[in-house]
Protein backbone atom coordinates (compact mmCIF):
# COMPACT_ATOMS: atom_id res chain seq x y z
CA UNK A 1 0.00 0.00 0.00
CA UNK A 2 1.60 3.74 -0.74
CA UNK A 3 0.90 6.23 1.30
CA UNK A 4 0.97 9.88 1.76
CA UNK A 5 2.84 11.12 4.72
CA UNK A 6 1.32 14.88 6.15
CA UNK A 7 3.67 16.69 7.63
CA UNK A 8 3.18 19.93 9.47
CA UNK A 9 5.14 22.89 7.61
CA UNK A 10 5.87 24.83 11.17
CA UNK A 11 8.17 21.59 12.65
CA UNK A 12 8.57 19.12 9.60
CA UNK A 13 6.81 16.86 12.33
CA UNK A 14 4.63 13.98 10.61
CA UNK A 15 0.90 14.17 11.81
CA UNK A 16 -0.31 11.24 9.98
CA UNK A 17 -0.76 9.49 6.86
CA UNK A 18 -3.52 8.94 4.08
CA UNK A 19 -3.68 5.79 1.41
CA UNK A 20 -2.95 6.28 -2.09
CA UNK A 21 -5.98 5.41 -3.89
CA UNK A 22 -5.28 2.30 -6.66
CA UNK A 23 -6.47 3.67 -10.34
CA UNK A 24 -9.23 1.17 -9.75
CA UNK A 25 -10.41 2.00 -6.43
CA UNK A 26 -10.76 5.65 -7.85
CA UNK A 27 -12.68 4.11 -11.33
CA UNK A 28 -14.84 2.44 -8.75
CA UNK A 29 -15.75 6.11 -6.58
CA UNK A 30 -16.23 7.45 -9.95
CA UNK A 31 -18.84 4.89 -11.35
CA UNK A 32 -20.38 5.12 -8.10
CA UNK A 33 -20.95 9.05 -7.68
CA UNK A 34 -22.32 8.44 -11.55
CA UNK A 35 -24.67 5.56 -10.41
CA UNK A 36 -25.55 7.68 -7.50
CA UNK A 37 -26.23 10.87 -9.80
CA UNK A 38 -29.68 9.27 -10.78
CA UNK A 39 -30.83 9.21 -7.46
CA UNK A 40 -29.64 12.45 -5.70
CA UNK A 41 -30.40 14.61 -9.22
CA UNK A 42 -34.11 13.97 -8.06
CA UNK A 43 -33.94 14.53 -4.14
CA UNK A 44 -36.40 17.80 -3.71
CA UNK A 45 -34.36 21.11 -3.80
CA UNK A 46 -35.67 21.88 -0.22
CA UNK A 47 -34.37 18.27 1.02
CA UNK A 48 -31.26 18.80 -0.79
CA UNK A 49 -31.08 22.60 1.47
CA UNK A 50 -32.00 21.01 4.76
CA UNK A 51 -29.06 17.89 4.21
CA UNK A 52 -26.47 20.75 3.53
CA UNK A 53 -27.50 22.89 6.22
CA UNK A 54 -27.01 20.37 8.72
CA UNK A 55 -23.62 19.75 7.45
CA UNK A 56 -22.84 23.56 7.91
CA UNK A 57 -23.85 22.54 11.58
CA UNK A 58 -21.82 19.54 12.34
CA UNK A 59 -19.03 21.36 10.68
CA UNK A 60 -19.61 24.29 12.84
CA UNK A 61 -20.21 22.00 16.23
CA UNK A 62 -16.35 20.47 14.92
CA UNK A 63 -14.81 23.49 14.43
CA UNK A 64 -12.16 23.79 16.71
CA UNK A 65 -10.78 20.51 16.16
CA UNK A 66 -10.95 21.14 12.62
CA UNK A 67 -8.60 24.19 12.72
CA UNK A 68 -6.26 22.82 14.87
CA UNK A 69 -5.90 19.91 12.01
CA UNK A 70 -5.94 22.75 9.46
CA UNK A 71 -3.12 24.37 11.52
CA UNK A 72 -1.38 21.58 11.83
CA UNK A 73 -1.46 20.63 8.50
CA UNK A 74 -1.06 24.18 6.37
CA UNK A 75 0.96 26.03 8.85
CA UNK A 76 -1.52 28.62 8.52
CA UNK A 77 -2.47 30.80 12.24
CA UNK A 78 -4.87 28.63 14.16
CA UNK A 79 -7.09 32.45 14.11
CA UNK A 80 -7.10 32.30 10.32
CA UNK A 81 -7.75 28.48 10.34
CA UNK A 82 -10.87 29.41 13.10
CA UNK A 83 -11.87 32.03 10.27
CA UNK A 84 -11.38 29.60 7.41
CA UNK A 85 -14.34 27.35 9.21
CA UNK A 86 -16.41 29.97 9.16
CA UNK A 87 -14.99 30.84 5.98
CA UNK A 88 -16.16 27.33 4.21
CA UNK A 89 -19.18 27.05 5.74
CA UNK A 90 -20.48 30.56 4.69
CA UNK A 91 -20.57 28.95 1.03
CA UNK A 92 -23.19 25.92 2.19
CA UNK A 93 -25.34 28.24 3.78
CA UNK A 94 -25.34 30.29 0.78
CA UNK A 95 -25.89 27.29 -1.58
CA UNK A 96 -27.92 25.08 1.07
CA UNK A 97 -30.65 28.76 0.22
CA UNK A 98 -29.76 28.90 -3.77
CA UNK A 99 -30.63 25.35 -4.10
CA UNK A 100 -34.98 26.19 -3.73
CA UNK A 101 -33.93 28.52 -6.39
CA UNK A 102 -33.27 27.19 -9.17
CA UNK A 103 -35.51 28.79 -11.52
CA UNK A 104 -36.80 28.17 -14.79
CA UNK A 105 -39.05 30.08 -17.11
CA UNK A 106 -41.64 30.10 -20.48
CA UNK A 107 -41.05 31.88 -23.12
CA UNK A 108 -43.84 32.60 -25.48
CA UNK A 109 -44.06 30.64 -28.61
CA UNK A 110 -44.94 31.90 -31.76
CA UNK A 111 -47.48 30.00 -32.50
CA UNK A 112 -51.19 29.05 -30.56
CA UNK A 113 -50.08 25.36 -30.82
CA UNK A 114 -47.17 25.06 -28.82
CA UNK A 115 -46.04 26.34 -25.53
CA UNK A 116 -42.21 26.75 -24.61
CA UNK A 117 -40.69 25.69 -21.12
CA UNK A 118 -37.04 25.93 -19.55
CA UNK A 119 -35.65 24.01 -16.82
CA UNK A 120 -32.29 24.13 -15.17
CA UNK A 121 -30.84 20.75 -15.07
CA UNK A 122 -27.89 19.39 -12.93
CA UNK A 123 -24.54 18.48 -15.23
CA UNK A 124 -23.52 15.06 -12.89
CA UNK A 125 -20.73 13.78 -11.39
CA UNK A 126 -17.91 16.97 -10.82
CA UNK A 127 -14.51 16.11 -10.17
CA UNK A 128 -12.82 18.99 -8.21
CA UNK A 129 -9.01 18.99 -7.33
CA UNK A 130 -8.14 21.55 -4.73
CA UNK A 131 -5.17 23.41 -3.11
CA UNK A 132 -3.49 23.63 -0.14
CA UNK A 133 -3.84 26.97 1.34
CA UNK A 134 -7.53 26.61 1.99
CA UNK A 135 -7.95 23.22 1.82
CA UNK A 136 -11.60 23.81 3.49
CA UNK A 137 -13.32 26.38 1.65
CA UNK A 138 -11.99 25.84 -1.49
CA UNK A 139 -13.55 22.24 -1.19
CA UNK A 140 -16.99 23.95 0.55
CA UNK A 141 -17.09 26.67 -2.37
CA UNK A 142 -17.52 23.57 -5.08
CA UNK A 143 -19.21 20.54 -3.20
CA UNK A 144 -21.58 23.05 -1.72
CA UNK A 145 -23.48 24.24 -5.19
CA UNK A 146 -22.64 21.32 -6.79
CA UNK A 147 -24.39 19.54 -4.75
CA UNK A 148 -27.40 21.93 -3.97
CA UNK A 149 -27.72 21.48 -7.82
CA UNK A 150 -27.96 18.43 -7.62
CA UNK A 151 -24.56 16.97 -8.69
CA UNK A 152 -22.50 14.20 -7.25
CA UNK A 153 -19.14 15.26 -6.08
CA UNK A 154 -15.80 13.97 -5.98
CA UNK A 155 -12.84 15.52 -4.73
CA UNK A 156 -9.00 15.01 -4.42
CA UNK A 157 -7.27 17.18 -2.09
CA UNK A 158 -3.78 18.22 -2.77
CA UNK A 159 -1.15 15.93 -0.92
CA UNK A 160 0.37 18.61 1.29
CA UNK A 161 -3.37 19.11 3.11
CA UNK A 162 -5.72 15.78 2.92
CA UNK A 163 -6.87 15.63 6.71
CA UNK A 164 -9.14 18.79 6.61
CA UNK A 165 -11.21 17.26 3.46
CA UNK A 166 -11.31 14.25 4.50
CA UNK A 167 -12.91 15.08 7.73
CA UNK A 168 -15.10 17.21 5.99
CA UNK A 169 -16.23 14.97 3.92
CA UNK A 170 -16.82 12.54 7.11
CA UNK A 171 -18.92 14.89 8.48
CA UNK A 172 -20.99 15.61 5.03
CA UNK A 173 -21.62 12.15 5.46
CA UNK A 174 -22.47 12.11 9.07
CA UNK A 175 -24.99 14.88 8.09
CA UNK A 176 -27.11 12.30 5.90
CA UNK A 177 -25.47 13.07 2.30
CA UNK A 178 -25.37 9.89 0.75
CA UNK A 179 -21.92 8.27 0.88
CA UNK A 180 -21.08 8.16 -3.37
CA UNK A 181 -23.24 11.28 -3.50
CA UNK A 182 -20.51 13.21 -1.66
CA UNK A 183 -16.82 11.35 -2.13
CA UNK A 184 -12.58 12.17 -1.36
CA UNK A 185 -10.37 10.18 -3.14
CA UNK A 186 -6.44 10.92 -2.68
CA UNK A 187 -3.69 10.53 -4.79
CA UNK A 188 -1.01 12.10 -6.73
CA UNK A 189 -2.07 15.53 -9.09
CA UNK A 190 -0.90 13.86 -12.11
CA UNK A 191 -2.64 10.92 -11.83
CA UNK A 192 -5.76 11.05 -10.53
CA UNK A 193 -5.92 14.13 -12.69
CA UNK A 194 -5.68 12.30 -15.75
CA UNK A 195 -8.48 9.57 -14.27
CA UNK A 196 -10.49 12.19 -13.76
CA UNK A 197 -10.11 13.83 -17.24
CA UNK A 198 -10.46 11.03 -19.06
CA UNK A 199 -13.20 9.29 -17.03
CA UNK A 200 -17.11 9.87 -19.69
CA UNK A 201 -18.73 9.65 -16.44
CA UNK A 202 -17.70 12.91 -14.86
CA UNK A 203 -19.12 16.14 -16.62
CA UNK A 204 -17.51 18.52 -15.04
CA UNK A 205 -13.93 19.45 -13.32
CA UNK A 206 -13.63 22.35 -10.94
CA UNK A 207 -10.28 23.24 -9.98
CA UNK A 208 -8.19 26.09 -8.01
CA UNK A 209 -4.34 25.83 -8.24
CA UNK A 210 -1.55 27.15 -10.72
CA UNK A 211 -2.19 28.08 -14.12
CA UNK A 212 -0.03 25.71 -15.55
CA UNK A 213 -2.09 22.81 -13.96
CA UNK A 214 -5.46 24.51 -14.88
CA UNK A 215 -4.37 24.45 -18.68
CA UNK A 216 -3.52 20.91 -18.65
CA UNK A 217 -6.56 20.18 -17.21
CA UNK A 218 -8.93 22.11 -19.81
CA UNK A 219 -6.56 20.48 -22.70
CA UNK A 220 -7.23 17.07 -21.45
CA UNK A 221 -10.85 17.38 -20.62
CA UNK A 222 -11.35 18.30 -23.87
CA UNK A 223 -11.65 14.82 -25.11
CA UNK A 224 -14.95 13.93 -23.51
CA UNK A 225 -15.94 18.00 -23.59
CA UNK A 226 -16.68 18.10 -19.82
CA UNK A 227 -17.40 21.59 -18.55
CA UNK A 228 -14.49 23.51 -16.54
CA UNK A 229 -14.25 25.78 -14.07
CA UNK A 230 -10.87 27.33 -12.99
CA UNK A 231 -9.52 29.23 -10.33
CA UNK A 232 -5.72 29.77 -11.12
CA UNK A 233 -3.05 31.80 -10.63
CA UNK A 234 -3.09 35.81 -9.65
CA UNK A 235 -0.58 38.00 -9.12
CA UNK A 236 -2.57 41.49 -7.61
CA UNK A 237 -1.08 44.54 -8.31
CA UNK A 238 -2.04 47.25 -5.31
CA UNK A 239 -2.26 50.85 -6.63
CA UNK A 240 -1.80 53.88 -4.23
CA UNK A 241 -2.39 57.07 -5.44
CA UNK A 242 -1.29 60.21 -4.69
CA UNK A 243 -4.48 61.31 -2.23
CA UNK A 244 -4.68 57.69 -1.14
CA UNK A 245 -5.60 57.49 2.95
CA UNK A 246 -1.49 56.34 3.37
CA UNK A 247 -2.70 54.48 6.89
CA UNK A 248 -5.89 52.62 5.34
CA UNK A 249 -3.77 51.51 2.52
CA UNK A 250 -1.24 50.37 4.39
CA UNK A 251 -3.31 48.44 6.72
CA UNK A 252 -5.70 46.91 3.89
CA UNK A 253 -2.46 45.96 2.14
CA UNK A 254 -0.72 43.78 4.57
CA UNK A 255 -3.62 42.43 5.48
CA UNK A 256 -3.94 41.48 1.89
CA UNK A 257 -0.42 40.65 1.73
CA UNK A 258 0.56 38.45 4.91
CA UNK A 259 -2.72 36.40 5.32
CA UNK A 260 -1.69 32.53 4.98
CA UNK A 261 2.18 33.71 4.49
CA UNK A 262 1.20 35.65 1.30
CA UNK A 263 -0.38 32.03 -0.22
CA UNK A 264 -3.38 33.35 -1.60
CA UNK A 265 -4.83 33.36 -4.99
CA UNK A 266 -5.43 37.65 -4.27
CA UNK A 267 -2.91 38.33 -2.31
CA UNK A 268 -1.51 42.03 -2.74
CA UNK A 269 1.84 40.73 -5.47
CA UNK A 270 2.85 44.13 -6.24
CA UNK A 271 2.55 47.59 -4.98
CA UNK A 272 2.25 50.50 -6.95
CA UNK A 273 2.68 53.80 -5.42
CA UNK A 274 2.76 56.94 -6.80
CA UNK A 275 5.76 59.03 -6.69
CA UNK A 276 5.29 61.94 -4.42
CA UNK A 277 4.05 59.53 -1.46
CA UNK A 278 6.06 56.29 -2.25
CA UNK A 279 8.91 57.46 0.39
CA UNK A 280 6.11 58.29 3.29
CA UNK A 281 3.99 55.19 2.20
CA UNK A 282 7.15 52.48 1.99
CA UNK A 283 8.72 53.63 5.66
CA UNK A 284 4.65 53.54 7.03
CA UNK A 285 4.64 49.83 5.77
CA UNK A 286 7.71 48.36 6.67
CA UNK A 287 7.40 50.25 10.19
CA UNK A 288 4.33 47.89 10.01
CA UNK A 289 5.31 44.58 8.43
CA UNK A 290 8.52 44.31 10.29
CA UNK A 291 6.27 43.86 13.49
CA UNK A 292 4.07 40.39 12.27
CA UNK A 293 4.79 38.05 14.15
CA UNK A 294 6.28 35.05 12.84
CA UNK A 295 6.12 31.42 14.23
CA UNK A 296 4.62 28.54 14.39
CA UNK A 297 0.33 28.44 13.24
CA UNK A 298 -0.47 27.23 16.72
CA UNK A 299 0.43 29.53 18.98
CA UNK A 300 -2.25 32.12 19.74
CA UNK A 301 0.04 35.46 18.61
CA UNK A 302 1.51 34.14 15.20
CA UNK A 303 0.51 36.55 12.50
CA UNK A 304 2.73 34.73 10.19
CA UNK A 305 2.97 30.69 9.63
CA UNK A 306 5.70 29.06 7.83
CA UNK A 307 5.63 28.38 4.28
CA UNK A 308 4.31 25.06 2.69
CA UNK A 309 7.05 23.64 1.66
CA UNK A 310 10.44 23.38 -0.07
CA UNK A 311 9.38 23.92 -3.35
CA UNK A 312 7.22 26.87 -2.51
CA UNK A 313 9.92 28.35 -0.38
CA UNK A 314 12.69 27.99 -3.08
CA UNK A 315 10.12 29.79 -5.89
CA UNK A 316 9.93 32.58 -3.07
CA UNK A 317 14.14 32.81 -2.27
CA UNK A 318 14.47 33.01 -6.36
CA UNK A 319 12.21 35.79 -6.34
CA UNK A 320 14.26 38.01 -3.89
CA UNK A 321 17.67 36.77 -4.72
CA UNK A 322 16.47 37.89 -8.75
CA UNK A 323 15.52 41.17 -7.24
CA UNK A 324 18.06 42.04 -4.90
CA UNK A 325 20.64 41.34 -8.11
CA UNK A 326 19.17 43.71 -10.12
CA UNK A 327 19.05 46.18 -7.63
CA UNK A 328 16.02 46.00 -5.43
CA UNK A 329 16.47 47.65 -1.85
CA UNK A 330 15.39 45.57 1.05
CA UNK A 331 13.42 47.61 3.38
CA UNK A 332 12.89 44.75 5.96
CA UNK A 333 13.07 40.95 6.50
CA UNK A 334 14.65 38.75 3.64
CA UNK A 335 15.44 36.74 7.02
CA UNK A 336 14.72 32.71 6.81
CA UNK A 337 14.31 30.45 9.73
CA UNK A 338 14.63 27.14 7.26
CA UNK A 339 15.59 23.54 7.54
CA UNK A 340 15.38 21.10 4.37
CA UNK A 341 16.13 18.43 6.22
CA UNK A 342 13.84 18.75 9.19
CA UNK A 343 11.36 20.17 6.77
CA UNK A 344 10.12 23.72 7.81
CA UNK A 345 10.08 27.08 6.01
CA UNK A 346 9.90 30.32 7.19
CA UNK A 347 9.99 33.60 5.48
CA UNK A 348 10.20 36.46 7.68
CA UNK A 349 7.83 39.58 5.80
CA UNK A 350 10.19 41.14 3.34
CA UNK A 351 9.15 44.84 1.74
CA UNK A 352 11.61 45.52 -1.49
CA UNK A 353 12.08 49.05 -2.82
CA UNK A 354 13.57 50.35 -6.07
CA UNK A 355 11.93 47.63 -7.91
CA UNK A 356 11.62 47.41 -11.74
CA UNK A 357 9.33 45.33 -14.22
CA UNK A 358 12.36 43.01 -15.61
CA UNK A 359 12.26 41.21 -12.35
CA UNK A 360 10.83 37.68 -12.01
CA UNK A 361 8.62 39.18 -8.73
CA UNK A 362 6.86 41.69 -11.00
CA UNK A 363 6.17 39.08 -13.35
CA UNK A 364 5.29 35.96 -11.60
CA UNK A 365 3.14 34.71 -8.72
CA UNK A 366 5.55 34.80 -5.94
CA UNK A 367 2.83 32.88 -3.03
CA UNK A 368 5.01 34.23 -0.04
CA UNK A 369 5.72 37.17 2.40
CA UNK A 370 7.20 39.24 -0.11
CA UNK A 371 6.53 42.92 -0.84
CA UNK A 372 7.68 44.33 -4.01
CA UNK A 373 6.93 48.69 -4.37
CA UNK A 374 7.38 50.55 -7.78
CA UNK A 375 6.29 53.90 -8.40
CA UNK A 376 4.55 55.41 -11.03
CA UNK A 377 3.56 58.71 -12.29
CA UNK A 378 0.45 59.05 -13.99
CA UNK A 379 -2.59 56.80 -13.59
CA UNK A 380 -2.00 55.63 -17.49
CA UNK A 381 1.17 54.05 -16.22
CA UNK A 382 -0.13 52.40 -13.36
CA UNK A 383 -3.10 51.11 -15.23
CA UNK A 384 -0.32 49.77 -17.80
CA UNK A 385 2.21 47.78 -15.07
CA UNK A 386 -1.18 46.50 -13.29
CA UNK A 387 -2.42 44.65 -16.14
CA UNK A 388 0.53 43.95 -18.14
CA UNK A 389 0.82 40.21 -17.06
CA UNK A 390 -1.19 37.25 -18.42
CA UNK A 391 -2.83 37.11 -15.04
CA UNK A 392 -6.35 38.92 -13.88
CA UNK A 393 -7.63 37.61 -10.94
CA UNK A 394 -7.25 40.58 -8.18
CA UNK A 395 -6.71 43.89 -8.23
CA UNK A 396 -6.83 46.91 -5.71
CA UNK A 397 -6.37 50.54 -5.58
CA UNK A 398 -6.70 53.02 -3.02
CA UNK A 399 -7.96 56.73 -3.38
CA UNK A 400 -10.37 58.76 -2.38
CA UNK A 401 -10.90 60.50 -5.71
CA UNK A 402 -14.04 59.22 -7.31
CA UNK A 403 -12.81 60.12 -10.65
CA UNK A 404 -9.59 58.30 -9.87
CA UNK A 405 -11.43 55.22 -8.56
CA UNK A 406 -13.92 54.89 -11.78
CA UNK A 407 -11.26 55.36 -14.07
CA UNK A 408 -9.15 52.65 -12.41
CA UNK A 409 -12.17 50.38 -12.16
CA UNK A 410 -12.60 50.57 -15.70
CA UNK A 411 -9.61 49.92 -16.39
CA UNK A 412 -8.62 47.54 -14.60
CA UNK A 413 -8.39 43.97 -16.78
CA UNK A 414 -9.17 41.82 -13.80
CA UNK A 415 -12.16 39.96 -12.44
CA UNK A 416 -11.89 41.21 -8.78
CA UNK A 417 -11.66 44.91 -8.11
CA UNK A 418 -10.87 46.14 -4.57
CA UNK A 419 -11.22 50.05 -4.00
CA UNK A 420 -9.90 51.06 -0.49
CA UNK A 421 -10.73 47.20 0.19
CA UNK A 422 -7.81 44.57 0.34
CA UNK A 423 -10.07 41.60 1.89
CA UNK A 424 -13.13 41.35 -1.05
CA UNK A 425 -13.55 37.81 -0.91
CA UNK A 426 -17.04 36.27 0.61
CA UNK A 427 -19.74 33.68 -0.10
CA UNK A 428 -22.19 36.07 -1.67
CA UNK A 429 -20.01 37.66 -4.56
CA UNK A 430 -19.05 35.98 -7.79
CA UNK A 431 -15.36 35.43 -7.01
CA UNK A 432 -13.06 34.46 -10.03
CA UNK A 433 -10.61 35.86 -12.48
CA UNK A 434 -10.12 36.88 -16.59
CA UNK A 435 -7.39 36.01 -19.01
CA UNK A 436 -4.94 33.12 -17.65
CA UNK A 437 -6.03 33.32 -14.36
CA UNK A 438 -9.27 31.44 -14.93
CA UNK A 439 -12.68 30.60 -16.40
CA UNK A 440 -16.28 31.19 -14.27
CA UNK A 441 -16.87 32.21 -10.89
CA UNK A 442 -17.49 31.02 -7.67
CA UNK A 443 -20.05 32.09 -4.65
CA UNK A 444 -22.68 34.38 -5.35
CA UNK A 445 -25.49 33.48 -7.83
CA UNK A 446 -22.95 32.75 -10.27
CA UNK A 447 -21.35 30.47 -8.56
CA UNK A 448 -24.07 27.57 -9.46
CA UNK A 449 -24.78 28.40 -12.85
CA UNK A 450 -21.38 26.37 -14.01
CA UNK A 451 -23.38 23.35 -11.90
CA UNK A 452 -26.37 23.53 -14.98
CA UNK A 453 -27.52 22.98 -17.53
CA UNK A 454 -30.07 24.64 -19.82
CA UNK A 455 -32.80 22.24 -21.19
CA UNK A 456 -35.68 23.44 -23.62
CA UNK A 457 -39.05 22.15 -23.64
CA UNK A 458 -40.85 22.46 -26.60
CA UNK A 459 -44.52 21.05 -26.39
CA UNK A 460 -46.41 21.11 -30.14
CA UNK A 461 -49.75 19.88 -31.42
CA UNK A 462 -51.64 22.04 -28.85
N1 LIG B 1 -4.91 29.75 -7.15
C1 LIG B 1 -4.56 29.23 -5.98
O1 LIG B 1 -5.25 29.36 -4.99
C2 LIG B 1 -3.32 28.41 -5.90
C3 LIG B 1 -3.28 27.35 -5.02
C4 LIG B 1 -2.13 26.58 -4.94
C5 LIG B 1 -1.04 26.92 -5.72
N2 LIG B 1 -1.10 27.99 -6.56
C6 LIG B 1 0.09 28.40 -7.36
O2 LIG B 1 0.77 27.26 -7.83
C7 LIG B 1 2.11 27.27 -7.37
C8 LIG B 1 2.58 25.86 -7.12
O3 LIG B 1 1.81 25.27 -6.07
P1 LIG B 1 1.37 23.75 -6.21
O4 LIG B 1 2.49 22.98 -6.82
O5 LIG B 1 0.83 23.24 -4.95
O6 LIG B 1 0.13 23.93 -7.21
P2 LIG B 1 -0.56 22.84 -8.10
O7 LIG B 1 -1.40 23.51 -9.09
O8 LIG B 1 0.48 21.89 -8.59
O9 LIG B 1 -1.46 22.03 -7.03
C9 LIG B 1 -2.81 22.30 -6.77
C10 LIG B 1 -3.60 20.98 -6.87
O10 LIG B 1 -3.41 20.47 -8.18
C11 LIG B 1 -3.03 19.09 -8.11
N3 LIG B 1 -2.21 18.76 -9.28
C12 LIG B 1 -0.88 18.93 -9.43
N4 LIG B 1 -0.50 18.50 -10.66
C13 LIG B 1 -1.61 18.06 -11.29
C14 LIG B 1 -1.89 17.50 -12.58
N5 LIG B 1 -0.91 17.31 -13.47
N6 LIG B 1 -3.15 17.16 -12.87
C15 LIG B 1 -4.14 17.35 -11.99
N7 LIG B 1 -3.95 17.87 -10.75
C16 LIG B 1 -2.71 18.22 -10.41
C17 LIG B 1 -2.31 18.98 -6.78
O11 LIG B 1 -2.31 17.64 -6.36
C18 LIG B 1 -3.16 19.89 -5.91
O12 LIG B 1 -4.29 19.18 -5.47
C19 LIG B 1 2.10 28.16 -6.14
O13 LIG B 1 3.36 28.68 -5.84
C20 LIG B 1 1.11 29.18 -6.56
O14 LIG B 1 1.75 30.11 -7.39
C21 LIG B 1 -2.22 28.73 -6.68
N1 LIG C 1 -7.74 33.48 -1.37
C1 LIG C 1 -8.85 33.06 -2.06
C2 LIG C 1 -8.79 31.67 -2.47
C3 LIG C 1 -7.56 31.34 -3.27
O1 LIG C 1 -6.45 31.38 -2.79
C4 LIG C 1 -10.09 33.44 -1.29
O2 LIG C 1 -9.98 34.46 -0.64
O3 LIG C 1 -11.12 32.79 -1.36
Amino acid sequence: MTVIQVKNPATGERIGEVKVNTKEEINEAILRGHESFKTWSNVNAHERSKLLKKWSDLIQNNKEDIARVMTLESGKPIKESLGEVDYATSYIDWYAEEAKRLYGRTIPANTESKRIVITRKPVGLVAAITPWNFPAAMMTRKAAPALAAGCTFIVKPAEDTPLTTIRLIELAHEAGIPENVVQCVNGYGSEVGKLFTDSKYIRKITFTGSTPVGKLLIKNSADTVKHVSMELGGHAPVIVAKDADLDLAVDQTIASKFRNAGQTCICANRLLVHESIADEFSEKLAAKVSELKVGNGLNEDTQVGPVINEKGFNKIVSQVEDATAKGAEVICGNEYNADAEKGFFFVYPTVLKNVNLDMNIMQEETFGPVLPITTFETLEEAVDIANGTPYGLASYFFTNDYRTGVYLNENLEFGIVGWNDGAPSAAHVPFGGVKESGIGREGGIEGIEPYLETKYLSIGNL
